[in-house]
């Protein structure tokens, strides 16, 4: 429209220049519909840029939000399988949002730059297809235009920026926390196990909390397209040259007047640079779709291990007294190893046993301990045979429920990059800001010692999930291009000089992470749990913390049925209703302690020579 006007407005100068007639009306009309389409281009291009960064914070936020519930409902063996990792390594590049961000503007400017396209491209051909010649001049005009953008197109100065950010918002350092919970495997156990899943796909308090301090920098290298986009401007002038020998020569042949010329001139450059940034474009933008198409597909990946459909348990008042858990000819292979971890193996343990076992030779690490934990809480499911909770297979229960009803601590257990007080306060999702209870598991864990002397107590991190970055530069960067880069006001801004990641002791971690179990099994009364795991809970602790973790266990389990696994032939052993003597992934013998030494086997020789070495 606004081509069409400034046209207009040329023919009526023209007019006036040969007649000395001006139809005032006329002018004034064209006027101020062309002041008005201005004013309207402007007031689009303003609400655009001010709805710009809201839109791709709304986008940004959308599908973080929705990658992340992608991968957080993942579970163990699926993460775990090679074809899903590369599927999740493509979908999910760190700037996967980026990219969505980024096909949003492209989408946007597409269609804005094919409008103008078109719309100048009919104006023009509507003014010189009646005009001798005229289609030979637009011919020209363009060829020279599009010459001369092909050199801008590749030269150009190089805008490289020096930037540093850094964070102290709380919330977007626990987004950052549950990201990498959520990304790293090494968590998955954890996150699958303690069903954190829609806890933390739920938790929406995300926020860009970054500081950020940019300082322009030119690199003044010369492109070598500078040169070709020097030798195209000369070319600019061929229309020119042309519409001048055919003045000179034919007068009635020439097509336009020296004003349209110039303004036909201006408007082609505008059409051939809006169509060379469409076909650079176009060429992102359908990468662009297909990373898109990539981060829709993840939320459909299936998981391996099916979800049951039956509420489990029956009767919540009676799941506080303890589960029956029994093993039926249970074998299992995991998904990346020929041999079997566990074979056939059978044990019934009743409501409210405490059961030590299974137990493994004292330096033969490998017998299947840690697998049968693993396959009670269905992180994968046995090959053969079945587990049963109170009579009823466990593959036939609601995920959800199952893992509700027990709690467990792997001998691998790791701490989350968060603050103590949400490592513990994950224990229980649903009670993760109970500073309370936050507190008294800490304390029956043991773990209140452990941040009692840091400044920060509870609320220091274990491991800051957010990374101090200086853009694109390697770590000790003073200099850049013979310029000083000054960070300091920076760093004071984000209180990054008081930040250091936190170094516990192997026994200090492990109360933290014995406190997270407590969260839910113990203080919480109405979690429902029945059944308790434990993997070598005492790994890391002195003699003294390891008798005041298993004398509390045993005061604080209640009737709950509890399953340790251990390498030890200590004290529990003689407090177990049943203990299971495994060797190379078999349950070699099974019995109370009395018993086993009675039958004088294996189980009494190792305890024996463990208790050869305290006379
Ligand atoms: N994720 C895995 N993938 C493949 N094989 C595994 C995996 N985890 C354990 N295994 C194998 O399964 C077998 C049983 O392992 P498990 O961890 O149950 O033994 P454990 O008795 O708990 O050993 P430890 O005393 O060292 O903790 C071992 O041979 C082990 O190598």
């Amino acid at each position: 429209m606004l081509l069409w006007y400034s046209g207009q407005m040329l023919s009526i100068i023209q007019t006036a220049v040969s007649t000395h007639t001006v139809d005032k009306a006329l002018l004034l009309r064209i006027a101020v519909r062309h002041l008005a389409w201005k004013a309207a281009r402007r007031i689009m291009y303003l609400g655009l840029s001010r709805s710009r960064p809201f839109l791709e914070q709304q986008i940004r936020q959308h599908f973080d939000q929705r990658l992340f519930g992608a991968r957080a409902r993942l579970d163990l063996p699926t993460s775990e399988d090679p074809a899903v990792q590369h599927q999740l390594s493509n979908a999910m590049p760190s700037n996967g949002h980026r990219i969505a961000v980024s096909a949003w503007n492209n989408s946007l400017y597409l269609l804005r730059a094919s409008t103008n396209v078109t719309s100048q491209i009919s104006v023009h051909v509507n003014l010189l297809r009646e005009q001798p010649n005229g289609m030979l001049l637009a011919a020209l005009i363009f060829v020279a235009a599009w010459i001369e953008q092909v050199g801008t197109l590749h030269h150009g100065p190089v805008n490289a920026r020096v930037w540093a950010a850094t964070t102290k918002n709380e919330d977007y350092l626990r987004m950052q926390g549950y990201k990498q919970l959520n990304e790293d495997l090494q968590h998955r156990k954890e996150l699958v196990a303690g069903n954190l899943a829609e806890a933390l796909t739920s938790c929406t308090s995300y926020n860009e909390g970054y500081f950020y301090e940019l300082s322009p920098l030119f690199d003044p290298k010369c492109s070598k397209w500078e040169l070709v986009a020097t030798l195209a401007e000369a070319l600019g002038d061929l229309p020119r040259i042309v519409f001048t020998f055919l003045a000179a020569d034919q007068p009635a042949s020439v097509p336009v007047t020296v004003a349209s010329l110039h303004l036909i001139e201006q408007t082609v450059g505008e059409v051939t640079y809006e169509l060379q940034q469409i076909y650079v474009d176009t060429k992102g933008f359908a990468r662009e779709l297909a990373d898109i198409r990539a981060l829709h597909d993840v939320a459909q990946i299936p998981n391996k291990v099916r979800d049951g459909s039956q509420p489990f348990p029956e009767d919540t008042q009676k799941i506080g007294s303890g589960v029956v858990l029994e093993f039926r000819n249970v074998s299992f292979k995991y998904p990346s190893s020929e041999s079997y971890a566990l074979r056939n193996v059978s044990f019934k343990l009743l409501a409210g046993q405490l059961c030590i076992g299974p137990i493994v030779i004292v330096g033969s690490n490998g017998s299947g301990k840690s697998t049968i934990l693993k396959l009670i809480v269905r992180l994968y499911d046995p090959e053969e045979g079945a587990i049963l909770l109170d009579g009823r297979d466990i593959r036939t229960l609601k995920l959800h429920d199952l893992r509700q009803a027990i709690s467990v601590l792997f001998q691998d257990y790791t701490l989350f990059p968060l603050s103590i007080r949400d490592n513990i306060g994950l224990g229980d999702p649903q009670h993760a800001g109970d500073d309370e209870r936050i507190a008294r598991a800490a304390e029956l864990g043991g773990a209140s010692e452990v941040f009692a002397r840091l400044p920060e107590g509870m609320d220091t991190y274990l491991n800051r999930p957010v990374k101090d970055l200086y853009g694109d530069l390697p770590a000790g960067t003073h200099t850049l291009f013979g310029r000083r880069v000054d960070y300091s006001s920076l760093r004071a801004a984000g209180d990054m000089s008081s930040v250091v990641n936190m170094g516990l002791s192997g026994g200090q971690m492990q109360r933290i992470a014995v406190a997270r179990t407590f969260m839910r099994s113990v203080v919480s009364e109405e979690a429902n749990v029945g059944l308790l795991l434990f993997d070598e809970p005492s790994a890391s602790l002195d003699p003294a913390a390891e008798h005041d973790l298993f004398s509390r266990l045993r005061d604080l389990r209640g009737n709950k049925t509890m399953l340790f696994s251990s390498h030890h032939f200590g004290n529990l052993t003689r407090h177990a209703d049943h203990i299971l003597y495994m060797s190379k992934s078999v349950v070699v013998e099974s019995g109370t302690h009395d018993r086993l030494l009675a039958v004088d086997g294996e189980y009494a020789r190792l305890w024996k020579l463990q208790a050869e070495a305290f006379l």
